[in-house]
């Protein structure tokens, strides 16, 4: 297996060891996603389902920063946001360019988005819907360099038989249809896609969620390898923290829109400091029953982040709420050890972790994962 780099991004110079420098990737200050609700005969907006509501976020390189949060939290929407697939309402998305410098994407003019967005990268859950059928494989994974003017003609075509090697399918894969393929395999395939054009950041949107466990776990240590490798940056974005506990260096657990607590993965999963977290983890199943820990049910729906409640916004399902939950909003502060949390009592309750396997539980990245292929004609 070659560890081919691409040889010229469109937009680098040639001195990009900055890039391999310490320090923050991605910044996102006070970051909001307001989707207008329109109503009434002449379509006036009269509110606004506010999906991302001010969150500020630090991704430093080469590190994992997982996302979490029950479905319709916002993770999804922010992961969009920052890569601008959808237009901020307020706030900043700082990304640190190695030629460009500090590059505020939500101000970003076009020809700027256009030298940044190699650089970052989306894995979707569904592999299916993110994949042309049309398409072979090969030209599913040399799209973004043929449209980046990267490469053509036997360059292009080596290019795609490394990066089918890199991710444990095979250079003859290259002309066959994505629908030949399992759903790891073709998760592998859209990885090789975005790894293409050898970028820093991937934010991997419930990148294994639809996957069977033994096959979420090969495809979590080929990102892993990955990232030492290319040394990558990931913002994971799951709503399964035993998926999280392996793969992630720090987590931010979001609710309605906002951040309830950020930290170290090995601290938050051991001592939450914000009762959604402790409910969060309460829910991970736990196989020794000597660690199992007492499920703290988490009870009624995530609120409405069109008409979220007053103060702290979980304090309708918190069970350790008091009289001011309901009237003043906590701020995400720092609690210390390099860890944040929005919670009035955050030094007062003694919150329960869990206890999840450890990595070493995970099988190896690299079984024959190719499968025969049951047919090389497209569908229709
Ligand atoms: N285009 C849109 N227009 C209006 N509301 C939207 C839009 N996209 C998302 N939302 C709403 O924003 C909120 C956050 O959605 P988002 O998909 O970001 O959450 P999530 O945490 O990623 O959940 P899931 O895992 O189910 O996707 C939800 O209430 C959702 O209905």
């Amino acid at each position: 297996m070659t560890d081919t780099k691409i040889e010229s991004r469109p937009d680098d110079s040639p001195d990009d060891s900055a890039n391999a420098a310490e320090g923050p990737l991605l910044e996102v200050r006070d970051l909001k996603k307001h989707f207008p609700i329109k109503g009434g005969l002449f379509r006036r907006t009269v509110g606004a389902v506010k999906a991302v509501d001010g969150v500020n976020l630090t991704v430093n390189r080469g590190e994992t920063l997982a996302v979490v949060g029950e479905s319709g939290c916002g993770k999804s929407t922010t992961g969009r946001t920052i890569l601008r697939l959808e237009e901020p309402t307020d706030g900043e998305v700082v990304f640190h360019h190695p030629k460009l410098g500090p590059v505020n994407l939500a101000t970003a003019d076009s020809n700027t988005m256009q030298q940044i967005r190699p650089r970052m990268q989306i894995i979707f859950q569904d592999p299916f819907a993110s994949l042309d059928s049309r398409m072979t494989v090969g030209r599913v994974i040399a799209e973004p360099l043929i449209i980046n003017k990267v490469m053509k003609g036997q360059q292009l075509r080596d290019r795609v038989a490394d990066l089918l090697t890199m991710v444990g399918l095979r250079p003859e894969h290259a002309s066959r249809y994505p629908h030949a393929f399992s759903g790891g395999q073709r998760q592998r395939i859209g990885i090789a896609r975005a790894i293409a054009l050898d970028p820093d950041l991937i934010i991997c949107d419930e990148a294994v969620s639809a996957l069977d466990v033994s096959v979420q776990a090969q495809v979590i240590n080929l990102l892993e390898d990955l990232q030492d490798r290319l040394k990558l940056t990931y913002v994971f974005i799951s709503h399964d923290l035993s998926v999280v506990e392996h793969i992630s260096d720090r987590v931010a657990v979001m609710y309605v829109g906002k951040l309830v607590e950020t930290g170290p993965t090995q601290e938050l999963f051991s001592k939450p400091k914000h009762p959604y977290t402790e409910a969060l983890l309460s829910a991970v199943p736990q196989p020794d029953p000597r660690t199992r820990t007492e499920v703290v049910p988490l009870t009624g729906d995530v609120p409405s982040p069109a008409n979220p409640p007053s103060g702290c916004y979980f304090h309708t399902r918190c069970p350790y709420a008091q009289d001011i939950c309901s009237v003043e909003t906590p701020l995400l502060r720092d609690v210390g050890e390099g860890r944040q949390a929005a919670c009035h009592f955050s030094d007062q309750l003694n919150l329960k972790g869990a206890v999840v396997p450890s990595a070493e539980a995970l099988p190896d990245a690299q079984p024959d994962v190719v499968t025969e292929v049951k047919s090389t004609t497209p569908s229709a």
